[in-house]
């Protein structure tokens, strides 16, 4: 579904550079739902821009189904990421003037379907994320939390092979993040959607089935959550979890 592999970034300033990745390498199965997590300046963002295609790697690779997305075009990753990724972010990003049902359909409008379906696919969804009374009213006309169960509405209707969620919680008081949480976990448990969530918040990233750390722009752990019954796997080195793998073992 999602493999990174020896991935290394450094930000490069006129003669200044700033390493801020190094050697990452992870995979996540399809219909894992994980956390990234890391104190601020960790590389957390970095790594997802990276993985969502919006920055381009100094060295290594980001397969997403199979596909190294650092080799496409901007036309091909723009593309790419319409139909195979889905984004919900702290800040909700939904268009003030469209109504709910409208803001959660623009992806498909981009897609060129039709209204009847569009339509069809944004009340099941709506309705699905605890919203099917809202959908004809503005995003201002709702609180926080049911902003962003639009996004995450607005996230799934292209169906993507992987949804990405930067801090989705953030903005939210305690009960509110809990509910979306709970709600994701559910999406996760019986949609089957593969989620990638990044946190700084231990709590939220002990309800995930598996918890990536990031230490100063290096994968340092790779545990388990709360989310999966069972002993806890031993943490193990970012790179010898991917020699492992590679191994087989
Ligand atoms: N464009 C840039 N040029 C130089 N350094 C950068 C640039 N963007 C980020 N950095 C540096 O990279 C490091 C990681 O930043 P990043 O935003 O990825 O961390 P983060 O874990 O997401 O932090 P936060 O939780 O505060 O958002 C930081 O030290 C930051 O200063």
């Amino acid at each position: 579904m999602l493999e990174v592999r020896q991935l290394s970034h450094t930000f490069q300033n006129g003669t200044e550079q700033t390493p801020v990745l190094k050697e990452i390498n992870f995979r996540v199965d399809k219909g894992e739902m994980i956390s990234l997590l890391g104190s601020s300046g960790s590389g957390k963002s970095t790594l997802l821009n990276l993985m969502a295609g919006l920055m381009k790697p100094t060295e290594g690779s980001i397969l997403i189904s199979g596909q190294p997305i650092e080799k496409m075009n901007e036309n091909q990753l723009a593309e790419f990421r319409r139909t195979h990724i889905g984004f919900i972010f702290q800040s909700y990003e939904l268009i003030p003037h469209f109504t709910v049902r409208e803001n959660v359909e623009l992806p498909l409008v981009f897609h060129g379907v039709k209204p009847s379906v569009r339509k069809e696919k944004s009340m099941k969804l709506l309705s699905q994320v605890g919203l099917a009374d809202k959908t004809e009213l503005f995003p201002s006309q709702l609180s926080g939390g049911q902003q962003q169960r639009v996004s995450i509405a607005r996230s799934l209707i292209t169906e993507p092979a992987i949804v990405f969620a930067d801090e989705p919680t953030g903005n939210l008081d305690s009960k509110t993040e809990q509910e979306i949480i709970d709600l994701l976990i559910d999406l996760n448990a019986n949609s089957g959607i593969t989620f990638v969530i990044v946190t700084h918040e231990q709590e939220v990233a002990m309800q995930t089935g598996r918890i990536i750390h990031l230490k100063d722009g290096e994968l340092t752990e790779d545990t388990r959550g709360r989310a999966i019954t069972g002993p806890a796997i031993p943490a193990v080195s970012g790179n010898e979890a991917f020699m492992n793998e590679e191994q087989g073992t």
